[in-house]
């Protein structure tokens, strides 16, 4: 299917909490075709990022938009931005399927859908199960499963390998890099860059709501010191990084 690249763009972006300052001045972007990995340690924003980009939270300053708009304004939300964030609390009596069902009943999405979503996901055979019984990495295909229920051209994933198992880690790899083959937005968030390193193709890296890195792989590493150390020193307190030096502190 020919699709017409969405890009996701965070510019500036600052939301308080309070006291708490979650995100201080982002900026970054994210594009077609791409599978981008955001990255920070726990706390440092990412999902407060994440649901400033769905409407979810206002931002305090700066914008956060899908296509040029928030996503409040999308013409047609569900097929233009899927999302996973956190393992969601589905019915626990009911099964997987009737939960896509009511999902595209809700959102005026044809009921076949559903059987597409289950399949891509490796979800068909469990699909009559009372999700009570589905295990974490179930439930991320069934998270991933809704946000695909759109058919979208843009998807953003809150830590879509947690609960997932090493052939469940491998499976979502290939998965996200067709997504992205067939010209959507990938963007994923991650705690550790070597988690992500053989899924991704650039990288934006943030520690206590700043932007600290953002680039390929490659960029990120030209000395070839490994990803492991280099997110190390980006996302630590020693002063290497003038972003990470100036940024506030909050308490989780
Ligand atoms: N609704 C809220 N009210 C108050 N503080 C919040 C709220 N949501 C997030 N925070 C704070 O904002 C900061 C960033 O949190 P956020 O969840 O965005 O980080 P994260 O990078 O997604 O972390 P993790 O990897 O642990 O999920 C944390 O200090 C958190 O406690």
């Amino acid at each position: 299917m020919e699709r017409t690249g969405v890009t996701i763009r965070v510019e500036g972006l600052t939301k308080h909490f309070g006291k708490v300052a979650a995100v201080q001045d982002l900026s970054f972007t994210a594009g077609p075709g791409v599978i981008t990995g955001f990255l920070g340690p726990n706390g440092s924003g990412k999902t407060t990022t994440l649901r400033c980009l769905l409407g979810l939270v206002r931002p305090t300053g700066g914008e956060a938009v899908i296509g040029g708009r928030p996503y409040a304004r999308l013409a047609d939300p569900l097929r233009t931005a899927g999302a996973s964030l956190e393992a969601s609390n589905f019915h626990p009596a009911r099964s997987g399927r009737a939960h896509l069902r009511i999902q595209c009943r809700t959102a005026g999405i044809p009921q076949s859908r559903v059987d597409d979503v289950l399949e891509l996901t490796g979800l068909t055979d469990a699909a009559n199960r009372a999700t009570r019984g589905y295990s974490l990495g179930m439930r991320q295909r069934l998270n991933l499963a809704t946000a695909l229920l759109g058919d979208p051209s843009v998807l953003v994933l809150d830590e879509p390998s947690n609960g997932l198992d090493p052939a469940g880690i491998a499976w979502l790899r290939g998965f996200l890099r067709r997504l992205a083959d067939e010209g959507r937005t990938v963007l994923v968030s991650s705690h550790i860059l070597s988690e992500v390193q053989q899924t991704v193709d650039r990288v934006v890296v943030v520690y206590r709501g700043r932007g600290v890195a953002e680039g390929t792989l490659g960029e990120l590493d030209p000395e070839g010191e490994g990803l492991e150390r280099v997110f190390l020193r980006l996302t630590s307190d020693t002063p290497a990084e003038p972003a990470a030096r100036t940024s506030g502190r909050e308490d989780r």
